[in-house]
């Protein structure tokens, strides 16, 4: 049965496909990952949800057509559209080339296009972006495996370059090993820090080491492994997406060390003043990556051979999927075979 908060999938195909305007890029679906945010979308999270949805933002396809002033694409380039379609282009974050934090930026789907209709994501056979916001997938990366670079890869990417924390050596934490999470073991790894991955459980502990290449593994409830650890990281970068209390990762870091919030939580979160003060620390957070860096952290994947660890399903498996990612069942990101799938069935 369809996910009851989505739009049907027949219904979505063509339903708000705009015309190829001047600037524009039409782009065929051929993959779409799905990230935790989709839950938080599908479902509310955040309160400002608008129905039908068509969600969907780690989007890779292939060009079928372009507008008239569109040079840098191409029919038939296979390009990414992540999770902003469109921003003032005015503002100091969009002259800054950080355009994610325009606060008006167009997001890929529940929002409104400048021509007053909804966007819908890549949940879809086809969607018609702006060239501003879509990339060029490099060759050497296989288009199902570029998916998940385009939000879980960028999202782990921004923050490590902004604040300065590419340097090789650096001691690393990351909590919750999820989509993001995984990319940023991995991320982190290629740039040579030592990566400790802090877990709600011991379940992905041979996993994080052997495959994902982590050097340690914390079960964030086991008070002595915490305890023992304390003090030993340059930053952490936190995933979890529910409620959670921040002082036992502050205690984590050491004198300057920064705890960089990603998961998007609805309630307030909480610690004593202390836990910042003696030793400087900083607690921030950081929203996606900018087009800019969504090109390099394809870049880089490609330099350093990274990929993701995706499980390939149709689009017919989109509620299972659902329901598995938001138990913490999968390694470690979905991504639908849309151009695969026959989307008229699914619904
Ligand atoms: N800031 C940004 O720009 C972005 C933010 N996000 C947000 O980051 C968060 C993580 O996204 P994503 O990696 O896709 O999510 P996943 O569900 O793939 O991973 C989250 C991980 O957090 C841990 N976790 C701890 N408690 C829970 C719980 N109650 N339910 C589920 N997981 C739990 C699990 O790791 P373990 O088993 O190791 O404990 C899990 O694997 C979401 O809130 C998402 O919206 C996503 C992309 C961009
Ligand atoms: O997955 C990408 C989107 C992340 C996101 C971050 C913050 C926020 O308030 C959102 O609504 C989404
Ligand atoms: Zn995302
Ligand atoms: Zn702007």
């Amino acid at each position: 049965m369809m996910h009851p908060l989505l739009v049907p999938l027949k219904w979505l195909a063509h339903a708000c496909e705009r015309k190829t305007g001047p600037e524009d890029v039409l782009v065929k679906v051929l993959y779409c990952g799905i990230c935790h945010t989709d839950i938080h979308q599908a479902k509310n999270h955040l309160g400002a949800s608008k129905y039908p949805m068509v969600p969907g933002h780690e989007v890779v396809g292939e060009v079928v057509e372009v507008g008239g002033e569109v040079s840098k694409y191409s029919a038939g380039d296979v390009v990414g559209v992540g999770v902003i379609v469109g921003c003032c282009r005015e503002c100091r974050p969009c002259k800054a080339s950080v355009e994610q934090y325009c606060n008006k930026r167009i997001w890929s789907y529940n929002d409104v296009y400048t021509d007053g209709r909804p966007t819908q994501g890549g949940f879809s056979s086809a969607m018609v972006v702006d060239q501003k916001f879509v990339v060029r997938i490099p060759a050497g990366l296989a288009p199902e495996q570029a998916a998940p670079l385009l939000c879980a890869g960028v999202t782990v990417y921004s923050p490590l370059k902004h604040f300065g924390l590419m340097s090789p050596g650096l001691r690393g934490g990351i909590l919750g090993l999820g989509g993001v999470g995984h990319m940023g073991v991995k991320v982190a790894k290629s740039m040579g820090h030592h990566v400790t991955v802090i877990s709600s459980s011991g379940k992905k502990r041979a996993e994080a080491m052997d495959d994902l290449g982590a050097d340690a593994y914390l079960v964030s409830s086991d008070a002595d492994q915490m305890a023992a650890a304390a003090d030993s990281l340059d930053y952490v970068i936190d995933t979890v997406p529910v409620k959670h209390p921040l002082e036992p990762y502050l205690s984590l870091l050491k004198m300057d060390g920064k705890l960089v919030l990603m998961g998007v939580i609805g309630e307030p979160l909480s610690f004593v003043s202390p836990m910042v003060m003696l030793g400087r620390k900083s607690i921030t957070g950081s929203f996606i990556g900018s087009m800019e860096e969504t090109e390099e952290v394809l870049k880089f994947c490609v330099e350093k051979g990274l990929t993701s660890q995706i499980e390939v399903v149709k689009m017919d498996y989109l509620n299972e999927a659902l329901e598995r990612l938001e138990r913490n069942d999968v390694r470690y990101r979905f991504v639908v075979d849309v151009a695969g799938s026959k989307i008229e069935d699914a619904a």
